[in-house]
């Protein structure tokens, strides 16, 4: 089946070629065809021209898309999005002046969202989950990362993962999971942090790995949360099942999670809205993906990521929602770009390729998605009539985008 796109306004991210990540000054290069066509064929991107160049031959279906934009479909790096119930309180809490550490301190926060994860049934989870992922593909997101870490026993983290795996047999889009056993240290264990780590290390990764259900280690590095050792030992034990890491760092506290994470090769590092000049420099010349998770900082009013100070710096920047209960009850990629720009001061070209293509490196996804490039899948977004791609962070909270396809096919 080849459905040919015609009259594209304009063809967004087109890549012959992306065999790395976008840095520095790269990051405001984002290459556009105007007045363009689009070839897929099944699941694939084919080829793609200008329109005076068309083949001259009739496909199985052509679509006229004049005025209309078409991109890569946003690559989400980074979600916490099977959670049960809300944390609805928390909102009340805040409005009324505590901080999400005095929150947390109160007995809820993570260990809130554990309880109610706990006793809710995997079916029930499922059904919560899938509404979740496909109210965000409707949004645009074309691949997802979603984390476990609301279970917090053996029993509820495989729950999670499983509720993942189930998700990911169910739907399309890639889903890359992370076991985040490391969240918050369970009630039980408040006193012997120590026995957690352990029974973490000994007992529940092995059963995590042996199961085959997570691509990814996560661990929330900061204070009253895991310290940087147990960071390192935790990502550590998981190289060992071939694991690596993605880890939580700096969204309160710059403890040195950057260079342990980066001295283990992690694929990424995420949040960084408290940024030091050493843990910028831990950065450089490293394979690790520093994530901005804007809407996050938008939610619970914390600083947000120095995007400038990262790209000024010759860096690379990701950016990604956090979807979940406690930080960002909200999965829309299309508002983390408008917050990219509004609040970090990136241009729309840094912000698309932060939600496209560098998303795609974080994952771990480049070979087949994050651009407009012949033999990647057919992942892709399709605007309503706008006048600038750049219309999209700017018109922020509204959606303009009127269809999705995955692997070639419309949702
Ligand atoms: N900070 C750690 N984890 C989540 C929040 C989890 C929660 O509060 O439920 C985050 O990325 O913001
Ligand atoms: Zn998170």
């Amino acid at each position: 089946m080849k459905t040919l796109f015609t009259h594209i306004k304009g063809l967004v991210q087109v890549r012959e070629e992306t065999s790395t990540w976008l840095a520095g000054e790269a990051m405001s290069q984002l290459p556009v065809l105007e007045n363009a066509w689009l070839l897929i064929e099944n699941d694939k991107i084919l080829d793609y021209g200008s329109m005076p160049n068309l083949p001259d031959k009739t496909w199985d279906e052509q679509i006229n898309l004049s005025g209309q934009f078409v991109l890569p479909a946003w690559v989400d790096s980074h979600t916490h999005l099977v959670y049960a119930g809300n944390r609805e309180q928390e909102f009340i809490d805040r409005i009324k002046g505590l901080t999400y550490e005095e929150i947390a301190a109160k007995g809820g926060g993570i260990v809130n969202s554990a309880k109610n994860l706990q006793t809710t049934p995997e079916d029930e989870l499922y059904i919560q989950a899938a509404n979740r992922l496909e109210q965000v593909m409707q949004m645009g997101t074309g691949a997802i990362e979603i984390k476990s870490g609301y279970g917090l026993t053996l029993e509820a983290e495989l729950k999670m993962l499983s509720v993942i795996k189930k998700l990911r047999q169910q739907y399309d889009l890639p889903i890359k999971a992370t076991f985040l056993g490391a969240h918050a240290v369970p009630p039980e264990y408040k006193n012997n942090q120590k026995a957690y780590v352990d029974h973490l290390i000994n007992e529940m990764l092995p059963a995590v790995a042996e199961q085959g259900i997570a691509d990814y280690v996560d661990v929330f590095c900061e204070k009253n949360y895991f310290s940087v050792a147990e960071t390192e030992r935790i990502i550590e034990a998981a190289q060992q099942y071939g694991l690596p890491a993605k880890i939580h760092v700096n969204q309160f506290y710059a403890i040195g999670g950057i260079a342990a994470s980066v001295k283990h090769n992690a694929r990424s590092v995420d949040h960084l809205e408290v940024l030091t000049d050493t843990d910028l420099k831990a950065l450089q010349h490293t394979q690790t993906m520093p994530v901005a998770l804007p809407s996050c900082s938008f939610f619970i009013d914390i600083p947000y990521t120095p995007a400038r100070k990262i790209i000024d710096a010759g860096l690379p920047l990701a950016i990604a929602t956090d979807y979940n209960p406690g930080t960002t009850p909200n999965g829309n990629m299309n508002f983390c770009l408008s917050l990219a720009c509004i609040k970090m001061k990136m241009t729309p070209e840094e912000a698309i390729n932060a939600a496209t293509l560098n998303a795609a490196y974080a994952l771990d996804l480049l070979d087949t998605h994050g651009s407009i490039t012949p033999g990647k899948q057919a992942n892709l977004l399709i605007t309503e009539k706008i006048p600038s791609y750049g219309f999209l962070p700017y018109s922020f909270g509204q959606n303009h985008i009127e269809q999705v396809y995955i692997n070639g096919k419309r949702l």
